[in-house]
């Protein structure tokens, strides 16, 4: 981990104002580099400007500090040279690089995989070299040499994560993540990791360790620090999701891959002129043609069965639907996905040129093309799977608990009357109640980005003190909302139940408290696609609700859906088979 060494190297009074120099290691920069701020501070003799001019001696001190570890080397030969037994040279000798390479890679930590392969390589053919140079007939022993090289940083690695001296060391955790990040990285591939988090804070509390340089933190006071204005940028997962194999990186990023705070709030603008509430109606022609389409197609079913009752996976359905909307709303493309199905496979290439779009580094002089098709794949992957995940999750909660699809049949048909031959609004439905909690509750119980908003502080920085809780450079933490909304100092009674009432029943027994209610994330990398997803959520749900009666098909067992979650990342559902019924309406 990189420490910036900040000294105060000279602090004269020049008229109004203050110089300081502070010196610190840059070790990702090319060159020793000059930066100047500001900051209005207030003195004695009134308000005056501190100027702070920091020396980023990047390169330089990487050099100076590879120099210091040869020169250790020179020095370590002749010591080597005394131990009599090859085998304790040996060891003396790997034990010193392990240890040296282990402060190093702390140091300076190098996320490029070839450059950590060639310093790696550097530290573990070092003591090859300096028994080659005291020790006779040393290169029959390479292997060993490699071996106990790699078992000593290995043990180093270990010990470290472990001990009373790693920064993280006070958080409580299982000793298995405070070791590695593999345990995690199996349980995220198994697709179950958002019942682990659950688990880790029912045992551990609301801070824990679930990583050797990583917290997940459930404390709701907490959030506007950890993501508000003042809060952190994007954690490092943006830099880990950059490769997908076999996919041909392109040449452009995607807003959600940009770290850099000021970077980020600059790409964001025209995100939020595109889908924020003013640019809603836009989307409303696109919304009803799809949104009709898709009733249409269940109708269709239905029509072809001789007894009137449609049987279909709804969660394909809806998945179909959600990809076709947005290429029609964001392209002007139609996918025809509900028609004929993902024959080309044009989730899964957008899904991966998605991916490596979103991890590439972004600069002020991109062609605008490729950063609108980019952003174009972005907001059609990003809002698709959420939004088809959100209803269908909201159809699911609806048939396990018949009496509040009965209720919300009964408010669509009060406000769309059947008998008027009234037809859904799309602006009048943000004023239903019951719609609105039952929406709410879906998100609470299984909000689609179920585990991993993550956050670090930046490099240089120091750290960042979120109230009394100082979190490391180098170290990063996450905020899982799957188990902040199923907090009971948050959602009570029963954070566990569907029970839609608790968005508008106020009295002593109830707690619901929308400061924990994070499913679009929170501050200014939030979703930026919040109200257009509402709107869509909404109207899908209602038309859906409103022109059938739904039933699990007979032999499904309700469970299955919660059995078939698989988190990564974003929640990926299972199949949701149904019985459907046309209304008269
Ligand atoms: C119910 C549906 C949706 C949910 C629950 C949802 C949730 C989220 C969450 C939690 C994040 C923030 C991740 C973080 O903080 O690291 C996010 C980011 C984002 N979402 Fe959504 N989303 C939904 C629909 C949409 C839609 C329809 C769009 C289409 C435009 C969209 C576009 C984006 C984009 C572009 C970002 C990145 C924002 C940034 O980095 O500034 N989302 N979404």
């Amino acid at each position: 981990m990189c420490q910036p060494h900040v000294l105060l190297v000279n602090s004269t009074r020049i008229e109004d104002i203050l110089l300081i120099m502070q010196v610190r290691n840059a070790n990702n920069a090319s060159d020793l580099s000059l930066s100047q701020t500001e900051l209005p501070i207030q003195t004695s003799s009134g308000q005056r400007l501190l100027k702070t001019v920091t020396v980023h001696t990047g390169s330089m001190r990487y050099l100076l500090d590879m120099a210091t570890f040869m020169t250790r080397i020179m020095f370590s030969l002749p010591l080597i040279s005394q131990v009599g037994n090859p085998l304790q040279a040996a060891l003396l000798a790997d034990l010193s690089s392990a240890l040296i390479a282990h402060a190093w890679f702390r140091k300076y930590e190098p996320d490029n995989i070839t450059s950590c392969l060639s310093q790696l390589v550097v530290f573990a053919i070092a003591p090859v070299i300096i028994t080659t140079a005291t020790l006779p007939s040393p290169l029959t022993n390479v292997p060993l040499h490699l071996a106990l090289f790699a078992s000593l940083l290995l043990f180093s690695i270990v010990l470290y994560r472990i001990s009373p001296f790693h920064p993280l060391a006070k958080h409580p955790g299982p000793v298995i993540c405070k070791v590695t990040k593999l345990w995690f990285a199996w349980l995220s591939y198994k697709g179950k990791s958002h019942l682990y988090f659950r688990e880790l804070h029912k045992k551990y509390g609301p801070i824990v360790r679930i990583g050797p340089n990583e917290l997940s933190i459930t404390e709701a006071p907490l959030i506007p620090h950890i993501m508000g204005q003042q809060g952190m940028r994007k954690g490092p997962m943006w830099h880990g999701r950059a490769y997908v194999p076999g996919v041909k990186a392109v040449s452009v990023p995607s807003l959600v891959g940009i770290r850099d705070i000021s970077l980020h709030a600059k790409h964001r603008k025209p995100w939020n002129r595109a889908f924020g509430p003013a640019a809603l109606k836009d989307y409303e022609d696109s919304l009803v043609v799809r949104g009709t389409e898709l009733i249409e197609h269940l109708k269709a079913i239905i029509r072809k069965s001789p007894d009137g009752v449609g049987h279909t996976d709804i969660s394909m359905y809806i998945s179909n639907w959600s990809f076709d909307f947005m290429g029609d709303a964001i392209l002007g493309e139609d996918f025809q996905l509900m028609s004929t199905g993902d024959k080309d496979g044009i989730v899964r290439s957008l899904d991966e040129a998605h991916l490596s779009a979103a991890n590439m580094d972004i600069d002020d002089d991109q062609p605008p093309l490729p950063l609108i098709m980019a952003s174009a794949r972005l907001a059609i992957v990003a809002g698709s799977h959420t939004t088809s995940f959100v209803i269908t999750s909201i159809m699911y909660h609806l048939l396990r608990y018949p009496e509040y699809f009965r209720r919300l049949q009964q408010e669509l048909d009060t406000n769309f009357p059947p008998s008027e031959q009234a037809v859904i609004q799309v602006d009048k439905l943000s004023n239903l109640e019951l719609l609105d909690a039952i929406i709410n509750e879906a998100l609470r119980l299984q909000p689609p980005i179920a585990t991993y908003l993550q956050r670090a502080p930046p490099a240089h920085s120091g750290g960042k003190l979120l109230k009394d809780i100082f979190i490391p450079e180098g170290t990063s933490v996450v905020v899982p909302p799957y188990v902040i909304h199923r907090d009971k100092r948050y959602f009570s009674p029963n954070p566990d139940q569907f029970w839609p009432e608790r968005w508008y029943v106020q009295n002593e027994k109830t707690t619901t408290d929308r400061t924990a209610f994070i499913p679009f994330s929170y501050g200014p990398a939030n979703c930026v696609g919040r109200p257009l997803a509402l709107q869509e959520v909404r109207y899908i749900t209602a038309m859906l609700v409103y022109n059938f009666d739904f039933s699990f098909q007979k032999g499904y067992n309700p469970d299955q859906w919660d059995m078939d979650l698989i988190d990564q990342f974003i929640f990926i559902k299972g199949k949701l088979p149904v019985e459907m019924k046309q209304r008269n309406v």
